[in-house]
């Protein structure tokens, strides 16, 4: 087992966990959200004047998500194609699921080489942010 992976290009783990870590030709991500790598900040939040979050921008969050999890699989020599299995979590399904669904088509326009999916819908995420992803990537032998 490889020791644990730390993408200078993402942001920072909240926690004590790596980015990610390698098991063979597997590559398993630790959870990450829209955050900015440099700012910290959450892609698409919008706070009202006293700095309470009011919206968020799904499609921002997206993208910014998908940018993030790009940064560790290079950070790691890996691949957007090595995807194999990626599980999202939405805070808000019935809300966030159209317009994050479409972003993915952007990202995966091919069925055949998207990796596998699954969706779920949870309460609350470590942070403020409305979608996380989980992924694994196999690398080519
Ligand atoms: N993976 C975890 C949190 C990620 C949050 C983020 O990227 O904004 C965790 O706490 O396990």
């Amino acid at each position: 087992m490889s020791g644990g992976i730390r993408a200078s290009a993402a942001p920072r783990p909240v926690g004590a966990y790596p980015h990610a870590r390698r098991v063979g030709n597997l590559l398993f991500l630790s959870g990450i959200g829209p955050r900015d790598p440099a700012t910290n900040a959450i892609a698409g939040n919008v706070h009202d004047a006293e700095g309470r979050l009011v919206a968020h921008d799904i499609g921002a969050q997206a993208h910014a998500v998908f940018a993030n999890v790009r940064a560790v699989l290079e950070a790691s020599g890996a691949r957007w194609e090595d995807l194999v299995d990626v599980t999202v979590y939405l805070t808000d399904m019935a809300g966030d699921f159209a317009g994050y669904n479409a972003v993915w088509a952007q990202y995966f326009p091919d069925i055949d080489a998207a990796p596998c999916r699954t969706t779920l819908g949870i309460d609350a995420l470590p942070t403020p942010i409305a979608i996380e992803l989980k992924c694994v990537a196999a690398l080519p032998a």
